[in-house]
């Protein structure tokens, strides 16, 4: 039914200027592909995407302006080993850009987080949407104690089990409370939460944002300061990938670009590209902007860790909102410098 798409076809040079054929910039070639996973986290964050961008340009309000493309990822496939064990850079998006690439789809929505540093050829960052927040939410199952901000492990009983696939979630928590031990739990949020309140682990950690997206976060038992639970770069950003010779839509995608979720995100993969780290080296990094008497300016946190929580080590740098490609790299080469190089070589 698809048939050829417009998008793939070159404008034709020979139209006679005095036909006036008018090119509308904001008009792309209908229907508009999107390429999706199809979890119901992902399907929520890209219908939610839509819902936005038709209301932003109201050419595109037609029910017939998109058609969701559901792609499996290896991510996705993959329920029985850790992720870290599988090894390999965009678990979640591998497939989703080869459909770019080969024009069956003509952008994607992902969760920032999910998406590698160093995107694949002629594939680019169209825009990253407004953050929602970007804390990490300690679930907690029948055998905790109540929380207790003030102390937000200590409604965790001794010896407690850990639901996460998350080096870097498992590494921050036992660098405070050894004693817990950790279980690999992976599958979508919701079934998560059934694990954790069937009791097959005592607690878990899940990102606030997703929870909030899927309206489940009355599961949040408590919410974990960034300065506690450094979060993963990107955290709570949802992204647009599009074709790099795409400029049509590349204009329109960022024109709704949230411009904050930008520098932050800017920073924060940065931060990631130049620790190059292993998906089992765990890494967080966290940037926000501040506005205050000494005026605006980004602070960008990084964190390195041993997967036992036995080594730590967290710094904070600030400087210009628009410098955080250069703040990126920076903070990453001084958490290398400081840290044993075996963290990073997986030895
Ligand atoms: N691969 C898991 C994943 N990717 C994005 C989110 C949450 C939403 C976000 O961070 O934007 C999650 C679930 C989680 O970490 O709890």
């Amino acid at each position: 039914m698809l048939g050829p798409h417009p998008a793939a076809a070159t404008q034709p040079d020979q139209a006679p200027a005095a036909t006036h054929v008018p090119v509308a910039p904001h008009r792309p070639p209908l229907p508009l592909r999107v390429g999706t996973r199809g979890s119901p986290l992902a399907l929520t964050q890209t219908r939610a995407f839509l819902r936005m961008l038709t209301h932003f340009c109201p050419v595109l309000r037609d029910l017939e302006a998109f058609e969701e493309h559901v792609i499996t990822t290896t991510g996705d496939a993959v329920q029985d080993r850790r992720l870290a064990e599988i090894g390999g850079k965009g678990l979640f998006s591998k497939e989703i850009h080869e459909a770019l690439a080969q024009g069956r789809v003509d952008f994607a929505v992902h969760s920032l987080k999910d998406l590698e540093t160093v995107l694949p050829p002629g594939v680019v960052l169209a825009c990253t949407l407004r953050r929602e927040d970007a804390r990490d939410a300690l679930i907690l199952g029948p055998d905790c104690g109540a929380p207790d901000p003030a102390d937000p492990y200590g409604c965790l009983p001794a010896g407690a089990l850990l639901g996460t696939s998350s080096v870097r979630r498992q590494a921050q928590i036992l660098a405070l409370r050894p004693d817990i031990r950790i279980t690999t739990l992976r599958g979508n949020v919701q079934t998560r939460l059934d694990k954790v309140a069937s009791n097959q682990c005592t607690a878990s950690l899940l990102a606030l944002a997703g929870l909030r997206r899927l309206g489940l976060d009355q599961r949040a038992s408590l919410v974990l300061d960034p300065e506690i639970m450094v979060p993963a770069a990107g955290q709570g950003i949802v992204a647009v990938t599009v074709r790099e010779n795409d400029l049509a839509l590349r204009e329109l995608l960022a024109a709704i670009e949230d411009r904050t979720a930008r520098a932050v995100s800017t920073a924060e993969r940065a931060l990631l590209a130049e620790l190059d780290g292993s998906c089992r080296t765990p890494i967080g990094g966290h940037a926000r902007v501040i506005r205050d008497e000494s005026g605006t300016r980004l602070r960008l946190t990084g964190l390195v860790a041993r997967e036992d929580g036995s080594f730590l080590l967290r710094r904070t740098v600030e400087g210009a909102v628009d410098d955080g490609e250069r703040l990126g790299r920076a903070l990453g080469a001084e958490l290398r410098a400081e840290s044993p190089a075996d963290i990073f070589t997986g030895d």
